[in-house]
């Protein structure tokens, strides 16, 4: 499945032969993700879905495709949302993950069989705590250089509630190297700034209330979409740039993969959240021996392509001419 072409492998744990340890999970992400040698060219992480406590319809783990675990994936919720309304009928209801039990619900379709779900991004926090960020003695990081990063570029860091560190850039920052060497040294797991890593974003302003986010992923590297990263952006940007984009207003969000639709919220006690609207595409059906799995060997695989795939590209090719990429 995948969100914008952020894809991942939904592994239910009700289908599996038998139960998985934690580091079989984590060495099955490996082995199906690897993009060179995984299954089906690999993924940028596994969906775990388990039923959840009660009040929920169920519950997500994101393994990332490098076998760590990550607190929450916006493009992901969508899939999970979509897998978790046709067991179940439901189009409302609420998902558990590591820190929260979101709200999602069916949302009109993107295009023509492009369907849609919006999915509760929650919960937010600037503090360097929650983001296990060490710079100097900081409690935040907003529009504020990092001099060890970069002379010019001004960052601020957000939790949603995996840690993202975001910069607002112009087109030529936007497609260029940089990105990639200031992510690449940030999620070396060595750094004393982010010692768990981050997920970094540069963020272009096309047009008021429109955003081209391009994110290099903790656990991943250069992803097609980053859902919380592309939410944690929209935020960003409405408290940044207030006279371009309020709270409660639409957000169009485009991103290599495709395109979402965002918007932030401030409750009463003044945290935030966001909603992220956008595709949930079913690829395929697959079936493989869990043995050979996680030996990494895919030979037996059974793969029935659903057929999806056709239109979500060509919504994809459609809003793409539409963004200023
Ligand atoms: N692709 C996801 C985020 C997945 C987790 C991330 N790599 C992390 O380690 O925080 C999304 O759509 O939000």
């Amino acid at each position: 499945m995948h969100g914008s072409n952020n894809d991942f492998f939904i592994l239910d744990e009700k289908n599996l032969e038998k139960n998985i340890t934690e580091d079989e999970l984590s060495t099955l992400a490996r082995a199906v993700c690897d993009r060179q040698h995984g299954l089906h060219g690999g993924a940028d992480g596994i969906l775990f879905v388990t039923s959840g406590h009660t009040g929920v319809a169920g519950k997500m783990r994101v393994i990332n495709a490098d076998g760590s675990e990550a607190s929450m994936c916006g493009n992901g919720i969508r899939t999970v949302a979509r897998y978790l309304n046709e067991k179940s009928g439901l189009d409302e209801f609420k998902v558990e993950t590591m820190y929260a039990d979101l709200e999602v619900k069916k949302s009109e379709n993107f295009a023509p069989d492009v369907p849609a779900f919006d999915a509760e991004i929650s919960p937010v926090s600037f503090d360097a705590a929650d983001l296990k960020m060490h710079i100097g003695n900081k409690a935040k990081l907003i529009d504020d250089l990092i001099p060890e990063l970069s002379k010019t570029l001004k960052f601020s860091a957000v939790a949603v509630p995996n840690p993202h560190l975001i910069t607002f850039v112009s087109h030529d920052v936007l497609i260029g190297s940089e990105l990639g060497k200031i992510a690449s040294y940030l999620n070396n797991g060595e750094n004393p700034i982010f010692p768990d890593g981050v997920n970094v974003s540069f963020v272009e302003i096309q047009e008021p209330k429109q955003i081209f986010v391009r994110t290099y992923e903790r656990g991943v590297g250069y992803t097609n979409a980053c859902g919380t990263a592309m939410s944690a952006s929209s935020l960003m940007y409405v408290l940044l740039h207030p006279e371009q984009c309020g709270t409660e207003q639409l957000i169009s969000v485009f991103n290599p993969g495709g395109m979402v639709k965002t918007c932030v919220h401030q409750r009463e006690n003044g945290s935030y959240w966001m909603s992220l609207i956008g595709n949930a595409t079913f690829v395929a059906e697959v079936k493989l021996a869990q043995a050979a799995a996680l030996k990494g060997d895919f030979k037996h695989v059974v793969w029935n392509e659903t057929g999806e795939q056709k239109a979500y590209e060509k919504f994809a090719a459609e809003v793409q001419g539409g963004s200023h990429k």
